[in-house]
């Protein structure tokens, strides 16, 4: 493989993340090194650019861009990285991309058909798939020639049984591929490599992970793999998230479709962007700003996120029977012990117990004296993944043609 540094984008529903890699690190077979990350924040965005070097690590900042700037956002990157790096040195752009539906189950370099293919899943993931596939054609743009890769978020549960994916539907809906994926896999990926080195006893075990950010979802994983989740067939399904609804009764659709006559863009958004922990409190889809908050819709909705998120937790022990061990990721797993202890009390019945002081410290074992369950927190790392199969694939697909640069929308 040619080249030295790696960038990973980690396109999510309300920021991008960016992820710069040393690939010299300790000789063939290491993992790339981080030496710098960034964001796009999309909400609390700082407008501005920067690329801030420490001693071995570089902080970006990135404006979030208005429709149309991509281009000039990334190209102002690119060329304040190569003050410091020899842009030659670029083996590949990695990318997170959600939604890899069963076209895709492994890490891929992208092409022109890889693209196309992708694109055909954005009706289900409206929130996620857009951005990072504008972040490839506009680095195609940029940097025509550049490897980029694809790894998905559905791809790490493959290994759910057959009887798991399926839904109550017609067998040939099954057939035509409308069952249940699951996603943050590069997140569950992370967490299970995580945990096998530090409690290898532990992840050999069943784990319930609860990656709990803007989107939120449960895994439960036997010996590192994943054997049923809580989002399914698009990132709608499972617990409530920031602005998305979760499991709801497909009954509540007809109604809304039927008697109340809404269009398919009408509810797309109110399922998307207008329910959730936004929906429910009608003050933020922030769950910082809830907590702050006293009023009752504010506990309202947190009360309602925990109760879903216990329920799944439960529901997922079913599919593996039972659970040795729960792990909270992601912004309100690793940072929020009010949230925590609200969904571990639920939890109380079977035996899940937490250590107050440990988890008030968002300490890495929170398992309180007498609990029956292992609980931790870990903190997420998927640009790592992301960093690690782009390398894979590479290796693997050394002679696969890059995108051919084009404008976004149009035809090669
Ligand atoms: N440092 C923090 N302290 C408290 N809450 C946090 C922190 N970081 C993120 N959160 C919470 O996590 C949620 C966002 O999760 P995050 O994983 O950052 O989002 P995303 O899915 O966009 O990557 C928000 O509800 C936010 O309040
Ligand atoms: C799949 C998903 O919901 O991703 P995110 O949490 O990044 O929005
Ligand atoms: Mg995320």
């Amino acid at each position: 493989m040619n080249g030295k540094l790696l960038v990973t984008f980690n396109a999510g529903s309300s920021t991008v993340k960016i992820g710069l890699f040393a690939l010299d690190a300790g000789g063939d077979g290491a993992p790339p090194r981080r030496i710098g990350k960034g964001m796009i924040d999309f909400h609390r965005a700082p407008l501005r650019f920067g690329l801030t070097e420490g001693p071995d690590h570089f902080d970006i900042e990135l404006a979030a861009p208005a429709d149309g700037e991509l281009d000039e956002v990334l190209s102002e990157a690119f060329g304040r990285l190569s003050w410091h790096f020899d842009l030659d040195e670029l083996a590949a752009v990695g990318h997170r991309v959600v939604h890899g539906g069963n076209l895709f189950a492994t890490p891929v370099v992208i092409d022109d058909a890889a693209l196309a293919r992708m694109d055909s899943l954005t009706p289900l993931a409206p929130l996620h798939q857009p951005q990072a596939l504008k972040l490839v054609r506009a680095i195609a743009r940029l940097r025509p020639g550049l490897k980029q890769t694809a790894s998905f978020d559905t791809a790490f549960h493959a290994s759910n049984a057959d009887l798991t994916r399926r839904f109550a539907l017609p067998r040939a809906l099954h057939d035509a591929g409308v069952m249940r994926y699951g996603f943050h896999g590069l997140s569950y990926a992370f967490i299970a490599g995580e945990l096998a080195r530090r409690r290898p006893d532990v992840a050999a075990g069943r784990v319930v992970a609860a990656h709990l950010g803007s989107g939120a979802s449960l895994c439960i994983m036997e010996n590192g793999l994943s054997r049923d989740s809580s989002m399914s067939f698009s990132t709608l399904d499972g617990v409530p998230m920031a602005t998305r609804c979760g499991a709801l009764d497909p009954g509540a659709l007809l109604y809304l479709f039927g008697q109340k006559q809404q269009s398919l863009q009408q509810v797309e958004d109110l399922l998307y962007r207008r329910s959730g922990l936004l929906g429910v409190s009608g003050i933020s889809a922030d769950t910082r700003d809830l907590l702050a908050s006293d009023r009752p819709e504010a506990r309202e909705a947190l009360e309602l996120f925990a109760l879903r998120v216990a329920g799944e937790a439960a529901r997922l022990a079913t599919t593996a029977g039972g659970v040795d061990a729960l792990v909270f990721t992601a912004g309100i797993g690793e940072h929020q012990p009010e949230m925590r202890a609200m969904i571990c009390e639920r939890l109380a019945w079977l035996g899940v117990r937490l250590d107050a002081a440990k988890n008030a410290a968002n300490a890495f074992d929170i398992t309180g004296a007498g609990s029956q369950r292992d609980v931790f927190v870990l903190a997420t790392d998927e640009e790592q993944v992301i960093a690690s199969e782009a390398v894979a694939a590479l290796r693997t697909l050394a002679d696969t043609a890059p995108v051919t640069p084009e404008r976004d929308g149009q035809p090669p």
